[in-house]
């Protein structure tokens, strides 16, 4: 057996937390031959909560899991983390953007990229989950100079995973056979949602996902919409922010970090921008990625369309502008943000 690695999840008593706390333990993330040492940071109201969540664990009896370690200290919940999932965060409600959490979360993220600077380990992979994601990673960075800005990534692969669930069924094929759907910006309603890339495994062949749909009215239309607007309609619908999708997609962007990516194939994350396909440079921007070595790399070289460029610059001109203000909400002198 390997060592121990420690994990810190925020947010441990939220409904996300609840979710994605068995998924790690279960050696789903890391592996079922690496053993973990589970932080779960929390907040003082919800230490009564995080002591059930404790017991629960307790009685999963999960042979992975050596030692949980519940806190609401950020200096011992990110002490010698290797990997962070920085969920807690105040969720949206019915009829609110995400954007309209900034001033509310974007001071939390910087609490936790100080800790994360003075406490975790300086190859710590942190992906960020809480609202606006994209933003709240990049204030988080700018907080944690001694960690390289590419440990710090945010959470669009829940929605990579909603377009690949309606390409599938579109296409009436399993998930398995649909590959390399882009999450282009931020993880809010301006995202681009784009099969334009994408490829669909039918009898032993594979073909694009464009040729095979052959509706570009789709494509572009409901689709697109349908991906943006999914957050809001299962708020709608469960008078609650996802969680278990959430949950599952934090697991997965962790594991493709953590193991790489197959040949051939590409998942999204958001990361910082070098200015590819004429992103604005130093937000945290959705990009296709490949990963090896525990490092990921921009996919280079795609062509996109008049259309695609459309989208991705609104929603690069959002990323910006939340960017301002998230800067003017911490009225900091932090120079790298
Ligand atoms: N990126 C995505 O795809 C995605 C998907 C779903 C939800 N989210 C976001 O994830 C966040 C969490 O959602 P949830 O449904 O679990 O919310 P929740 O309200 O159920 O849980 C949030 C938890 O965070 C805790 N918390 C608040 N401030 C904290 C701090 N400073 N340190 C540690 N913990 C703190 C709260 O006490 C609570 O226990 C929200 O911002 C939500 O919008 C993002
Ligand atoms: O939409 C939300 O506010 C929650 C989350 O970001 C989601 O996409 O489900």
């Amino acid at each position: 057996m390997a060592e121990p690695i420690r994990v810190v999840v925020t947010g441990a008593a939220g409904q996300i937390a609840y979710s994605l706390l068995y998924m790690i333990a279960r050696g789903e993330v890391f592996g079922k031959d690496q053993p973990i040492v589970l932080h779960l940071l929390d907040i003082p109201p919800m230490v009564g909560v995080l002591e059930g969540v404790v017991m629960e664990l307790a009685d999963c009896a999960l042979p992975l899991l050596v030692e949980v370690v519940p806190t609401t200290d950020p200096a011992v919940g990110f002490k010698d983390v290797s990997a962070a999932f920085l969920v807690g965060a105040m969720p949206r409600k019915e009829g609110m953007e995400r954007k309209d959490l900034l001033s509310a979360n974007v001071k939390i993220f910087r609490t936790q990229g100080q800790a994360l600077d003075k406490f975790a380990k300086k190859d710590v992979k942190v992906l960020v989950v809480g609202n606006p994601a994209n933003t709240n990673a990049l204030v988080c960075s700018s907080y944690a100079p001694s960690i390289p800005r590419e440990n710090f990534s945010a959470m669009t692969r829940l929605d990579q995973n909603r377009a690949t669930s309606q390409i599938a069924a579109k296409l009436g094929v399993p998930i398995s056979a649909v590959k390399n759907i882009i999450i282009w910006g931020n993880h809010s309603s301006t995202q681009y949602p784009d099969a334009g890339q994408g490829k669909v495994t039918a009898n032993g062949a594979e073909k694009s996902v464009v040729d095979a749909v052959n509706d570009t009215a789709f494509l572009q239309g409901s689709f697109v919409e349908t991906v943006q607007k999914r957050g809001a309609a299962v708020i709608a619908a469960r008078k609650m922010s996802s969680a278990m999708s959430a949950a599952k997609a934090a697991c997965d962007h962790m594991h493709d970090w953590w193991n790489g990516t197959a040949p051939g194939q590409f998942v999204s994350m958001g990361v910082f921008s070098d200015g590819s396909y004429d992103s604005p440079k130093d937000v945290i921007f959705s990009f296709p990625v490949e990963i090896k070595n525990k490092q990921w790399k921009i996919v280079s070289g795609l062509t996109l369309s008049d259309f695609a460029k459309t989208k991705l610059s609104v929603t690069g001109k959002e990323l910006q502008e939340e960017k301002d203000e998230a800067l003017s909400v911490l009225d900091s002198n932090v120079s790298n943000l």
